[in-house]
């Protein structure tokens, strides 16, 4: 099909549902169903209206997987994320996703065959190959044995001087194992030297430090990962990365996510590996949200976030395409999942008009992602998106309500602006401040979100709306690593491991409100949906069938 014009995109009516219906599409992220347990954060906290869907209306309540290949990650012990949620919410089919299409392309050897990697080597002569990313087997943005493959593939084609800049995780993988990581790597690193190929690690930090931004929240982030990789300043200097890490983390309260940039430097105290003139350099995470601000001030010629200072000329290129609409950057190693005909893009073809609205930390998710991983609207004039800003320089439990209430109005007064069809948000509190580790917080936070949608519910029920309730993936109801019995697990100390990650576990869904059609239910024979029949369901709810490639949709309408 494709864009071969609007009638592509014409979808049939529903045999009984009616149309224009304002209907609520809340996601609540990090939001997944466990057991009742004091690190359950979302059971400790007062969540009433969650709460009320499953008790008051159970045929209408349901739970739906998050992870794994549900979702298009290589295997059931992925844990699902915000990227790969989203993309399947939105476009209601799986697709391969970057971690899934990197193993195969690392695997068939096609990865070095590629442009993308032809473009770097040609570097490989005389510049030196630089590896900018988060180091750590957490999967969701990067993955350890990939970087620890394609560090052999390049030195095996000809690459004779390697730099990582590592990122240290403690986010999707517990806190403290940076260590860890960076000593397996130091030893592929070694390996590499014996066989005469002059590899180091460069530079580092704390991913939320250092680098790793996301939606343009905050460029100072940025301009760290830059001083300390591109011209070899940082506060901290070490003579090897282990040793940096360390004794980084031995400053009280230090934390793998937010460590202080580093340099590596020489006996003479020299950075071993600034970027310079002639270097090609990959930056390895697979997903797009928290590499588009560097891959901007790696590749733009016209940059104005920071003061860059030194603008190397260099072969640069990506994991993956991170933005497709941008272009960003224009190479390569491995294509991204070609993601298109998304629901979003149906409804405005067939007059859904639609609001989508998050803070800045999440806003990329209900608009970027939620579209196939494409930027802006597919028609301004049906659409309108509205980004609250996030609070910059703090960890979320600090303000673990963060903008729930703001997201929430904005929400409510689009839905009872009455210009709407979809309205569409995000709320973050379940996710952000289920992965600073903090248990009190995050019970507030979740307190929060649950405020938020009543809001939501209670302006839909004003409006003879219908509500959809969903989450992308797990976090807040889980807050401790477990053993295989499911007992949390202690460190060396007798604490207990706190887990800042996602989880593998399903999230709810639920649909009511007074617009919902009488006899409108879930249906009983799609026992294993998941996030990607939300989208054939949310087409149905606003009076249409579905695309018959859609996954399909979790309601039936029973005559009553
Ligand atoms: O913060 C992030 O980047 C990820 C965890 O790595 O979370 P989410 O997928 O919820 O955005
Ligand atoms: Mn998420
Ligand atoms: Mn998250």
């Amino acid at each position: 099909m494709g864009s071969s014009g609007a009638n592509a995109f014409k979808l049939a009516d529903h045999p009984k549902l009616p149309k224009g219906k304002t209907i609520a599409l809340i996601v609540l992220d990090g939001w997944g169903e466990a057991n009742p347990d004091p690190y359950n954060c979302i059971h400790t906290a007062e969540t009433p209206t969650m709460d009320s869907f499953k008790k008051t209306a159970p045929e209408k309540w349901r739970l739906i997987k998050a992870h794994g290949t549900a979702v298009g990650l290589p295997s059931e012990d992925d844990m699902g994320n915000s990227e790969v949620g989203h993309n399947a919410l939105g476009a209601g089919r799986i697709y391969a996703q970057g971690a899934k299409l990197v193993d195969l392309a690392l695997e068939s050897g096609k990865i070095y065959d590629g442009e993308g990697f032809k473009y770097i080597k040609q570097s490989f002569d005389k510049g030196t190959l630089h590896l900018i990313g988060l180091l750590s087997d957490g999967g969701v943005h990067s993955r350890l044995d990939q970087v620890q493959l394609l560090l052999k593939g390049a030195a095996e084609r000809g690459a004779k001087r390697i730099r990582l800049h590592i990122l240290t995780d403690g986010r999707d993988v517990i806190d403290g194992t940076s260590v860890g990581f960076v000593e397996t790597i130091e030893n592929d690193l070694a390996k590499l030297r014996e066989k005469g190929v002059d590899a180091k690690i460069a530079s580092g930090g704390g991913r939320m430090y250092v680098t790793m931004d996301r939606y343009e929240n905050d460029w100072s982030v940025v301009k760290r990962g830059w001083d300390a990789q591109v011209l070899g300043e940082a506060p901290h200097k070490f003579k090897s990365a282990v040793e940096a890490v360390k004794k980084l983390r031995e400053t009280p309260k230090a934390n793998d996510q937010y460590l202080p940039p580093f340099v590596i430097v020489d006996d003479s105290g020299k950075a071993v590996g600034p970027i310079v003139d002639g270097d090609a350099v990959v930056t390895v995470n697979f997903r797009a949200d928290r590499m588009t601000m560097l891959a901007k001030a790696l590749e733009y010629e016209d940059f104005d976030k920071f003061d860059r200072v030194r603008v190397p000329k260099i072969n640069y290129a990506g994991m993956l395409q991170y933005d497709g609409e941008l272009k960003l950057p224009s190479h390569y190693l491995v294509s991204p999942p070609e993601i298109e005909r998304t629901s979003g893009e149906y409804l405005v073809h067939n007059g859904v008009k639609t609001f989508a609205c998050s803070e800045t930390v999440k806003f990329g998710h209900v608009t970027f992602f939620w579209n196939g991983n494409r930027s802006g609207y597919f028609n301004p004039e049906m659409e309108e998106y509205i980004e609250i800003p996030s609070d910059v320089g703090i960890t979320f439990n600090v303000q673990p309500k963060m903008k729930a209430l703001e997201i929430a109005e904005k929400a409510r007064d689009a839905i009872l602006s009455g210009k709407f069809h979809q309205v569409r948000v995000n709320l973050p509190n379940g996710d952000m401040v289920g992965h600073t580790g903090d248990v009190e917080a995050t019970v507030v936070s979740c307190k929060a979100a649950d405020e938020a949608v009543k809001i939501m519910i209670d302006a839909i029920a004003q409006v003879g709306g219908i509500f959809v309730v969903t989450a992308d993936h797990g976090n807040a109801e889980d807050m401790v690593k477990r053993d295989k019995s499911g007992k949390p697990m202690l460190d060396k100390n007798g604490n207990v491991q706190i887990l800042t990650s996602h989880t593998l576990q399903p999230v709810p869904i639920a649909i009511g409100g007074p617009g919902l059609a009488p006899g409108v239910r879930f249906r009983s024979d799609v026992p294993t949906g998941g996030l990607a029949n939300v989208a054939a369901t949310v087409i149905n709810l606003h009076g249409f069938e579905a695309p018959s490639d859609y996954e399909t949709t979790l309601i039936e309408v029973v005559d009553k």
